[in-house]
């Protein structure tokens, strides 16, 4: 099966300290592969580097299986905090990001995410007035937009209500089945098992482990448990 995403030794220092320390990394095409660290593991910092958010110190990242800046433009993406023009309409703020990406049926696509993300009934409302959890829920409907091949999304549930995260869950159960591969951060283990079809493991800026969800269910691993184990548990702070 071809690859989504691979990198080599990929590594990332902040004055000597190493927040990606020689990462080999693989994610197959069609997975969604669940990215699992404690806070300062380096989740963020593997994603910038895959989105060319910031240049690794070493290694290599390959997507897509073509030209880098060719896979990041077929890549959406929610990383920390998204920024909007806050002035802007949801709906034009959508349409600055279809333009970027060169979007075809761009009233029909706009609305089909909104509606995905149950925020069409702020389509007209200015950035500005929306809360955080519809920022956030905006910030995943522009990552979406025109189904690109890999979403890279960093924590994208956070700050949204159980019925926002369901329509997110199921969203993107949705798209990957329509063939985009999907890495995700949470740190809430058990929506991660609802849609993961496998896991990788960050401890202190470390690839340290991989698991497949047949492995998980077949030896009936709970995620919880074997995350707390494998990071050191409580006294490891
Ligand atoms: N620009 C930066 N300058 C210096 N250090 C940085 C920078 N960005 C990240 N770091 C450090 O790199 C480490 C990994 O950070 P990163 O944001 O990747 O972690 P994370 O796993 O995403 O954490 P969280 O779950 O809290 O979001 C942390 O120790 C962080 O302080």
């Amino acid at each position: 099966m071809e690859n989504a995403i691979i990198t080599k030794h990929l590594t990332k220092e902040y004055h000597g300290f190493k927040a990606n320390d020689n990462i080999d990394f693989i994610v197959k095409k069609g997975a969604i592969c669940g990215l699992i660290g404690r806070n300062g593991a380096g989740k963020t910092t593997l994603m910038r580097q895959l989105l060319g958010l910031c240049e690794p110190t070493k290694g290599e990242i390959e997507l897509l299986s073509i030209n880098l800046t060719n896979a990041r433009c077929k890549t959406g993406s929610l990383i920390e905090t998204p920024t909007f023009y806050e002035n802007m309409s949801v709906y034009e703020n959508m349409k600055i990001r279809g333009m970027l990406i060169g979007l075809s049926n761009m009233h029909n696509e706009i609305n089909h995410k909104l509606k995905a993300v149950g925020l069409e009934s702020k389509k007209n409302s200015k950035v500005k007035s929306l809360s955080l959890g519809m920022r956030q829920k905006l910030g995943i409907a522009c990552a979406i937009l025109g189904n690109p091949e890999l979403l890279i999304l960093d924590e994208p549930i956070n700050g949204l209500d159980p019925i926002a995260i369901k329509e997110v869950r199921n969203t993107l159960v949705e798209m990957n089945k329509q063939g985009s591969t999907i890495l995700l951060s949470s740190h809430i283990l058990g929506e991660m098992e609802k849609i993961a079809t496998d896991y990788a493991f960050l401890v202190e800026g470390k690839l340290v482990n991989r698991l497949t969800r047949e492995e998980i269910e077949s030896k009936h691993i709970d995620l919880e448990s074997y995350f707390v184990e494998l990071v050191g548990g409580e006294d490891n702070e």
